[in-house]
């Protein structure tokens, strides 16, 4: 596979040809054209260049090198990009396109972004070869590239189980390979709150796993944050209410409902509480911190799985529904309370990113923005009641990868069609993208790598490719399983899909 074919997720548009070029490392050079508006000193390139350069020759030292690559003809890839957005960060309109060619000495790539170039050395990276003497190639290629969605977000779930800053850049890394560019951190939940607030430093004293051994202090956060911006990656915070909250009221007394026993309470809690006025100010508090530790201007305010029966039982909160006119509706309660978390975060020019149980409780859609949809069943039948409403989508049911199941039927995450419901071109715009989610319940830094990958990588070609082009499974397997072995090669634990070997095996 040493064409354009080789390359994962598929190219939209290539052309290759048998005829090959010779690299040796010592004489192959990254190199900015003439009329790029990115130069030297463009922060997300030059680093680019230097890891794309070890990645292209992985077991290139120089001592080892100059012994062995001896046609020192010199190969320079010219990278031109239109806007020199270098110290900014990707968002959801950021341009992903690229084009390449390769000739003779000579690769060319032109993007109207740094975050494009990146795409492009990825793909570049993806077609040199080495044959069975350990001398590097790389064939006449011509790709017109771009990512058919512009979302493509994997999910991972520090609070079920803490992940060391190390496992979450691994996975930034290689979801770079696969082109994922949203990293959807479900930093707090439940079970714990590793997330170290300087506003409400309680939290996590109180609500991590471990106030200093199960933190992300600030200064983690920023790093996560920097090495996803190298990779064109947006990194996606949520802090998830009213439900998934235990742990906040650990750090936070009288944030969460008491619930009642008999007319007293119970000594258990339930989700937030909506029918305080200091729960509105905490919150406009502490998103008001997230809101500018976390660049990106979406933020994910959750909203999944709320229990209404801890409400139910609490007679001030049935009092509150009474003056608020919600009668017994709990909906109308959970509704009231996500439309004011949604109104703070406005507020603070974030547009907000919900789970579809908000938008199905809700009447007043016109306040939501985006809508994740996450249920199993007929989840397109979800996607075009949420398109219908005006609404954008993400669509994450067919890739919940933390499930147990089959693990290795990795076609199921490759045959899913996103579009395949009756709608109009407009609402079909609507669907912006997909998401894989990793959820941490039997999962934390032992086995999230071979959990998440190859997997993940079938959601990725079904994200960025045509989909005519990617529709059959015999067709694509051969091409997964090479991208496992580079995956492999680069490093990433990713687990085998079936009987074979990769040249290099891990060790
Ligand atoms: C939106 C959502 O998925 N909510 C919960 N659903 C089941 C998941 C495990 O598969 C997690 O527990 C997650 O917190």
């Amino acid at each position: 596979l040493h064409t354009a074919e080789g390359v994962w997720p598929l190219p939209q548009t290539l052309i290759s040809s048998t005829e090959r070029f010779p690299l040796s490392p010592q004489a192959f050079y990254f190199g900015y054209g003439r009329q790029s508006a990115a130069q030297q000193g463009c922060s997300v390139l030059d680093e680019a260049f230097k890891r794309y350069f070890s990645l292209i020759f992985p077991d290139y030292t120089s001592a080892y090198g100059i012994l062995r690559f001896s046609t020192d003809k010199p190969f320079t890839v010219e990278v031109s990009v239109d806007r020199a957005d270098c110290d900014g960060y990707p968002d959801e309109n950021s341009s992903e396109r690229y084009n390449m060619s390769v000739f003779a000495g000579r690769a060319s790539l032109k993007a109207e972004t740094v975050w494009g170039a990146l795409r492009g050395l990825e793909t570049l990276s993806q077609l040199v070869y080495q044959d069975d003497f350990g001398s590097y190639f790389v064939n006449k290629t011509d790709i017109e590239d771009f990512p058919r969605f512009q979302f493509r977000g994997i999910l991972l779930d520090t609070s079920r189980h803490y992940l060391p800053v190390q496992a979450i850049l691994k996975t930034l890394d290689a979801m770079a390979y696969s082109k994922f560019n949203v990293f959807h951190w479900h930093i707090v939940d439940d079970p714990s709150f590793p997330y170290q607030s300087r506003t409400f430093p309680m939290l996590s004293s109180k609500g991590a796993f471990h106030p200093m051994t199960h933190i992300y202090t600030q200064s983690d956060v920023r790093r996560v944050i920097s090495y996803a911006r190298m990779r064109g990656i947006r990194v996606l915070p949520e802090f998830d209410s009213p439900g998934h909250t235990k742990s906040w009221g650990q750090g936070q007394p009288d944030l969460l409902t008491p619930c009642y026993k008999g007319g007293i309470p119970s000594g258990t809690f339930g989700p937030v509480n909506p029918a305080l006025p200091s729960t509105y100010q905490f919150m406009a508090a502490l998103f008001k911190e997230v809101s500018s530790v976390f660049p990106d201007s979406y933020i994910h305010l959750g909203g999944d799985e709320v229990d209404f029966s801890c409400w139910k039982s609490n007679p001030y909160v049935r009092a509150f529904m009474q003056k608020m006119g919600f009668g017994s509706d709990f909906t109308k309660l959970e509704a009231f309370y996500m439309e004011k978390i949604v109104n703070i975060t406005s507020a603070l020019n974030k547009t907000s990113i919900v789970w579809q149980d908000v938008f199905d409780y809700h009447e007043r859609r016109s306040s939501l923005s985006v809508v994740e949809v996450w249920r199993e069943g007929c989840y397109l039948c979800e996607v075009r009641r949420v398109v219908k409403a005006g609404l954008r989508v993400i669509l994450a049911s067919p890739w919940y990868l933390d499930q147990p199941g089959p693990t290795h039927n990795w076609a199921r995450y490759y045959t899913v069609w996103p579009l395949a419901f009756k709608g109009t071109e407009e609402q079909k715009k609507l669907v912006i993208g997909g998401e894989v989610c990793m959820w941490g319940e039997y999962v934390d830094a032992t086995n999230l790598t071979p959990r998440l990958w190859p997997r993940a990588s079938a959601a990725a070609e079904r994200l960025w490719s045509d989909e005519k082009q990617t529709s059959n499974v015999d067709k694509a397997f051969p091409r997964l399983q090479d991208f496992r072995c580079k995956l492999v090669r680069r490093g990433i634990q990713a687990e085998p899909l079936y009987v074979g070997h990769c040249k290099q095996e891990y060790q």
